[in-house]
């Protein structure tokens, strides 16, 4: 028996999702602002299930998929993978995984990101964590980082902090025009950090009695 066409398992998933009723946490900030950091640190806290769009897309070029050798350049280069290709991961992550509450760090990066998502999936972020940090930290993190990944280089991360100015800051202004964005200090150390992020997931007196 063949598989079903590419068209009737991107609508079964559409489907699918938009039944699943997920609460979602899309998590920005540059490139080292520490977002991979706070996640696991929220996942043990607040029971979320944290997906990593470029986690993923490595994860999608190790397995020898179709795609990997275009994502693999497009991550050297810093470059955003086109929408379509990362939300069917995204997509796919949620199905699979029992949880409602999911952290999806990295995504949306770029405007295509964005409206491709709310187009296919019709989930709204509940919030959007920002981790704002200067360059100067970003670069000092990365570069000590020192997990083998292929564009963990000054001249990748240099391009890749051009396009986070680029594509993804105004993605960020797009939800603070919404009320949505939970803006962190992220320059301070990793405690303090999860301090500031604590007082975002906890909720209010005010919350819990409304
Ligand atoms: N507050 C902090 N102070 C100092 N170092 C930190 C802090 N937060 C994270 N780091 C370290 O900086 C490096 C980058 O952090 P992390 O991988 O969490 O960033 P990221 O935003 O997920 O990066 P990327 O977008 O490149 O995947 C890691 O080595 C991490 O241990
Ligand atoms: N929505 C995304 C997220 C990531 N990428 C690509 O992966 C690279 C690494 O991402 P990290 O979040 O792990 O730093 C990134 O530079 C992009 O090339 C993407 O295309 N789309």
């Amino acid at each position: 028996m063949g598989s079903a066409p590419e068209s009737v398992i991107k609508e079964t998933n559409e489907n699918l999702l938009a039944e699943k009723k997920v609460k979602v946490v899309f998590v920005l900030g540059g490139p080292g602002s520490g977002k991979g950091t706070q996640c696991a640190n929220i996942v043990k806290h607040f029971g979320y299930t944290h997906l990593s769009a470029g986690d993923l897309l490595r994860a999608e070029i190790k397995s020898g998929s179709e795609n990997g050798n275009m994502i693999q350049s497009m991550i050297k280069e810093g470059k955003i993978v086109p929408s379509e290709v990362t939300i069917k991961l995204l997509q796919r992550a949620i199905l699979e995984d029992s949880n409602d509450k999911f952290l999806i760090d990295g995504f949306p990066r770029n405007e295509e990101n964005r409206a491709a998502f709310e187009a296919v999936t019709k989930i709204e972020p509940e919030f959007v964590l920002f981790f704002d940090c200067s360059e100067e930290e970003m670069e000092r993190r990365i570069l000590n980082r020192n997990q083998g990944r292929e564009d963990d280089n000054v001249e990748t991360i240099r391009k890749r902090f051009k396009v986070f100015l680029e594509s993804s800051l105004p993605v960020i202004e797009y939800y603070e025009s919404k009320g949505k964005v939970r803006k962190i200090d992220a320059a301070q150390s990793i405690e303090e950090v999860f301090e500031a992020v604590k007082a975002v997931f906890t909720p209010t007196n005010e919350q819990v009695d409304a």
